[in-house]
């Protein structure tokens, strides 16, 4: 497996540019998602990187060899790249075991416990060999589909939004044997999705990508807890943002005060905190008002309405709720992120009702 690096990429259709200059380094053996909303241009790079499509400018280098760019063009079938599309893909006319087979060197096509092997790394049985793609469900065939991506020891697999045709229940356990597999063969991996939580779960970096370029790569802990601005923070989470002053590494917010979970100068700030860092509390905390509760089963939303009319959510488990229009106490856990309070693009977690 080889380590992928992107060096100012840029690509435009026609006259509208979609990747404006993006850098990214994906280490060898790990697997990092390209997050961000419909048409930012995440299929875009990734068909660069398979070479499906040339880049305008900049690189594209694999295990440390320029397949694209600086005027070097290595056709996509000598990148040894592996593909999972959005549906599978599957070859409808072939096995299970042919699908997988279809992925392995010609002298190595018949070998049964070689496709045995590669059916179980993604966690599937080796009797659904003989079935036809049709005969399986949507997170069998994603399963096949990576099993035949992976059966040629290739040097980087790219996923499309593979679980993005899967229901909830579904694509949660496909996901999960996805990541496990690519583990198991210390695969290169980059994984497209416009879903938060997968990429958080999946994946040993993420990559934000926002107007044509990368608005953050990180670790998942680091850009949630530690978002380059607010735009960020709210597009990997839910995002209760407060105005402040802050004095000596703590800020006087409407939350009352709280720690910084970093230094910034004294002055006015804008704070960021996570709904699941509110906590109710009966008799204790700043007032709020019930405005309304979605229950989830394992934990629940609660839309709080502090004394100015700003509305904020905490999440609770799901456990003993509050009724809507109760009056309770709000009490914050861990610190606020601070960011400058002329922050742009500020996401507001509701705008105050009018008085
Ligand atoms: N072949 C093409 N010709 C013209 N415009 C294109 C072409 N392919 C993509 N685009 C445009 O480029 C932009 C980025 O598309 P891209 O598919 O890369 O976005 P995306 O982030 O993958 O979106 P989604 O999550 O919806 O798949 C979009 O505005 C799209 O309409």
């Amino acid at each position: 497996m080889s380590a992928l690096t992107v060096t100012g990429l840029a690509k435009s259709y026609g006259r509208t540019p979609v990747l404006t200059g993006v850098d990214l380094h994906v280490p060898a053996g790990t697997t990092t998602a390209l997050l961000g909303p419909s048409g930012c241009g995440k299929t875009t790079l990734l068909r660069i990187v398979a070479g499906f499509d040339d880049p305008d400018a900049g690189s594209v280098e694999l295990g440390g060899r320029v397949v694209a760019g600086a005027g070097r063009g290595v056709p996509a079938r000598s990148r040894g790249i592996g593909y999972v599309p959005q549906e599978g893909g599957l070859f409808p006319h072939l096995s299970v075991a042919g699908n997988v087979a279809f992925g392995l060197p010609r002298r190595l096509r018949r070998d049964r416990t070689r496709i045995a092997g590669l059916l179980a790394l993604v966690g599937l049985d080796a009797a659904l060999a003989d079935r036809a793609p049709h005969q399986l469900s949507g997170g069998q065939q994603q399963r096949v589909a990576l099993a035949r991506a992976l059966a040629p020891e290739p040097s980087l697999v790219l996923l499309d939004e593979p679980f993005s045709s899967l229901d909830a229940a579904l694509r949660e356990d496909t996901r999960r044997a996805v990541a496990e597999a690519l583990r198991a063969t210390g695969a290169t991996a980059v994984l497209v999705t416009h879903d938060q939580a997968e990429a958080l779960s999946t994946a040993d970096q993420v990559a934000v990508v926002r107007g044509g370029t990368l608005a953050q790569l990180a670790d998942p802990r680091t850009l949630y807890r530690e978002p380059r601005d607010l735009d960020v923070a709210s597009f990997v989470g839910e995002a209760v943002v407060l105005d402040g002053a802050a004095t000596g590494g703590r800020v006087a917010s409407e939350l009352g005060e709280l720690a910084l979970g970093r230094p910034c100068p004294d002055g006015p700030v804008r704070v960021l905190l996570r709904p699941e860092q509110l906590r109710l509390s009966a008799g204790a905390g700043v007032p709020a008002r019930v405005r309304g509760v979605d229950f989830y089963g394992h934990d629940a939303r609660i839309e709080l309405e502090l004394a100015s009319g700003l509305r904020v959510s905490a999440r609770t488990e799901g456990g003993d709720l509050p009724a809507e229009g109760a009056e309770v106490g709000v009490v914050v856990a861990g610190p606020a992120v601070p960011f400058p309070a002329t922050a742009p693009g500020v996401p507001r977690t509701s705008e105050p009702t009018p008085a």
